[in-house]
C-alpha cells in the first residue's frame, strides 16, 4: 500500500537528522537520485549521459539546491548543463559544486529568461524543475510563472520533464495547482510520498512517481493518505471459501434503472454479477428486468420493497430518476442500516446525519457537481469548480459533515471516511470517462460489499471498487471501450489481479 504524507509531517521527520547535522548528506542522497532519475528518463529516450542536454529550473529553496547537485552529478559524466537561477539567493554550497562540475549558469531577468535559454530548453534533452518543493506556497510568481508557461507549451513533444520533488506550483498538501505548472514525465520524490502527489489535481501534472528512501520511515506518523496497489488487490478481492454457497458468497441488491432510463439498470447489474457474488437481486421496474433477463439470466427480479428481501448490501440510485417507486425503494435502502452505495439520485434523499439516524452505514458515489449539492445541504456553498479544483479537502468535508464514506469520482478518485482515513485511487484513465461508466463502479462496489465477510472496511472496499474498475480500462488500451463492455472485462482482470497474491 503506497501511503502518503503532508509537507509538514515529511519536514517534521527530516528534523531529528537535520538536527543531528545531517542535512547535507540527506541533500546529496536526495540529488543523487533525481540525477538517477534524469539518467533512466534519457535512457527511455535511447541516450547516455555524456553529451546529453539538461536544462535546470533552479528556485531560492532547498529544492534549487537539490537540482543544482543533481546538475553536478550529470555535468561531472558528460552531460552539457545549463541553469537558470530564478532568484538572486541560491543554495550556495550546491551551486558552488554545480560550477565546480562544468555547469552554466543563467539568470532571469524581470522580464524574463534569456532568449538562448529558451532556446536551450527547447532544444534540451531534459528540464529538471527545482523551482519549489514542500517549501512553496502559492503558485509560482512571475516572471517564474510565464517562462513555466512557455516550457509547458513545448513539453510535449520536446524535452522529458523531471519533477524535484514535486512539481514545481503543486501545493505538496493538498494537491492544489496555483498558476502554471511544468507538467513532469517523472516525479523524483524525497523521503516519502507527498499527499499532493497522490490526489488530483496535483497527480496529473506528476507522471510516474520515483521515491527516494532518506532513511525518515520510522520517523513518519500516521498517513495522510492510503493507495491500494496491485498486492493490496490480490489481497482484498474477496475469494469464496471451499464451503460457500449462495448466501453466504453475499447477495448484492440492486435498485437501478427506470423506464426512462433503463440502460442503468443494466449496466450496474452487469458489473454486479460479473464480480461473482451469490446472487444478484434486482428491484424495479418489470420493462428493465425483463431487458435485464436477456442478458444476465442469474439475477433475481421482483417489484418489492428492500424490506420484504434479504441482501448483504445495497445500491441505490443510478437512472432512477422521476420513478417514484423507484426513489422509495432506495430510500429505504438508505434507511435499512445495511451497507448501501448510494449513487445519483439517490444521493438527494441523504440528509445530514443525526443520533437518530446515521449514515454510517453508507457510501455516497458522487461526482464534484454532485458533492456540491450534497455539501450545500449541510450549509456549505462551494461550486462544482471549487470542488475540482480541490477534490481531497472537499471529500473530507462532506465525509465528517454527513458521517457516510464519500467517494469522489474524478481523475484521481478519492474515498473520505468519517474516521478521517482516505484513499485515492488513479487506477482509470480518461478512458473510463463516459456515460455509464459510473453505473458499472456502483455495480461491482455493491458487489464487493455483499461479498465481504465479517466487519467491512467500507472506505477500503470503496477504493477496491476504484482500483478494479480503473484497471477494466487498462487492458487493450488501444481499444475504443464504452461501458456496456466493462462488466465483461471484470472475470478476467479479476482473475489476472488475484495472481498477483
Ligand atoms: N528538509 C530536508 O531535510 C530535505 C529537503 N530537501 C529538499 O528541500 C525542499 C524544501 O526546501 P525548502 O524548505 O528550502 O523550500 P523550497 O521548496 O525549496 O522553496 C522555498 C523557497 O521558495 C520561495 N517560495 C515559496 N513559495 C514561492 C512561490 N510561490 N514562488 C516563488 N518562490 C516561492 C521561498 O522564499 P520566499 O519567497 O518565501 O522568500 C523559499 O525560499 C524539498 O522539497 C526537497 O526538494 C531534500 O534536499 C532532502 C532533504
Ligand atoms: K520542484
Amino acid at each position: 500500500m503506497l501511503q502518503a504524507y503532508s509537507a509538514a509531517a515529511v519536514r517534521a521527520a527530516e528534523q531529528p537528522l537535520l538536527s543531528a547535522g545531517r542535512g547535507p548528506e540527506l541533500m546529496r542522497t536526495a540529488a543523487h537520485g533525481l540525477a538517477m532519475g534524469v539518467v533512466s528518463v534519457l535512457r527511455s529516450r535511447g541516450k547516455g549521459i555524456y553529451g546529453a542536454n539538461v536544462v535546470l529550473l533552479v528556485g531560492s529553496g532547498n529544492n534549487g539546491g537539490d537540482a543544482l547537485y543533481a546538475g553536478a552529478h550529470l555535468a561531472a559524466r558528460g552531460a552539457r548543463t545549463t541553469a537558470l537561477l530564478t532568484s538572486a539567493r541560491t543554495h550556495p554550497e550546491a551551486l558552488a559544486a554545480f560550477g565546480k562540475s562544468g555547469g552554466r549558469c543563467l539568470v532571469l531577468g524581470a522580464d524574463g529568461a534569456p532568449v538562448s535559454f529558451m532556446d536551450e530548453a527547447r532544444q534540451s534533452d531534459v528540464v529538471i524543475d527545482g523551482l519549489l518543493g514542500t517549501g512553496g506556497s502559492g503558485g509560482l510568481r512571475e516572471p517564474v510563472a510565464g517562462v513555466v508557461a512557455l516550457l509547458a507549451e513545448f513539453a510535449g513533444d520536446g524535452p522529458a520533464v523531471v519533477a524535484c520533488d514535486l512539481p514545481s506550483g503543486v501545493d505538496a498538501t493538498t494537491g492544489e495547482v496555483h498558476g502554471p505548472v511544468l507538467p513532469a514525465d517523472l516525479t523524483v520524490t524525497f523521503g516519502a510520498h507527498k499527499t499532493g502527489l497522490l490526489s488530483a489535481p496535483g497527480e496529473q501534472s506528476a507522471g510516474t512517481v520515483a521515491l527516494v528512501d532518506l532513511g525518515i520511515g520510522q520517523q513518519l506518523g500516521p498517513p495522510e493518505l492510503s493507495r491500494l496497489e496491485a498486492g493490496d488487490l490480490a489481497a482484498f478481492l474477496p475469494q469464496p471459501s471451499a464451503a460457500a454457497h449462495k448466501y453466504t458468497r453475499g447477495v448484492a441488491g440492486v435498485i437501478a434503472g427506470s423506464v426512462q432510463y433503463p440502460g442503468a439498470g443494466l449496466l450496474a447489474v452487469a458489473a454486479a454479477s460479473a464480480c461473482g457474488p451469490g446472487m444478484v437481486r434486482y428491484l424495479g421496474p418489470e420493462q428493465v428486468a425483463a431487458a435485464i433477463h436477456v442478458r444476465n439470466p442469474e439475477v433475481v427480479c421482483s417489484q418489492n420493497s428492500p424490506d420484504e428481501v434479504r441482501v448483504q448490501a445495497w445500491l441505490a440510485g443510478p437512472g432512477i430518476d422521476g420513478d417514484q417507486a423507484q426513489l422509495d425503494r432506495a430510500a429505504a435502502a438508505i434507511a435499512s442500516g445495511l451497507p448501501t452505495v448510494v449513487d445519483a439520485a439517490a444521493l438527494a434523499l441523504v440528509q445530514p446525519a443525526t443520533q437518530a439516524a446515521t449514515n454510517e452505514h453508507l457510501i455516497l458515489t458522487p461526482h464534484a457537481g454532485e458533492l456540491s449539492a450534497l455539501l450545500a445541504r449541510c450549509g456549505v456553498l462551494v461550486s462544482r469548480a471549487q470542488i475540482e479544483a480541490s477534490p481531497l479537502a472537499a471529500a473530507r468535508q462532506a465525509a465528517a459533515l454527513l458521517g457516510a464514506v464519500v467517494l469522489l469520482k474524478g481523475p484521481t478518485t478519492i474515498v473520505a471516511a468519517p474516521n478521517g482515513a482516505v484513499f485515492t485511487q488513479a487506477n482509470g484513465t480518461a478512458r473510463l470517462a463516459t456515460a455509464g461508466s459510473g453505473d458499472t463502479l456502483a455495480g461491482i462496489l455493491a458487489a464487493l460489499l455483499a461479498m465481504s465477510a465479517g466487519p467491512i472496511d467500507l472506505a477500503r472496499t470503496a477504493a477496491l471498487a476504484a482500483a478494479l474498475h480503473g484497471q477494466l480500462a487498462q487492458t487493450d488500451v488501444e481499444q475504443p471501450i464504452n461501458a456496456g463492455l466493462l462488466a465483461a472485462r471484470i472475470p478476467a482482470v479479476w482473475a489476472a489481479l488475484s495472481q498477483k497474491r
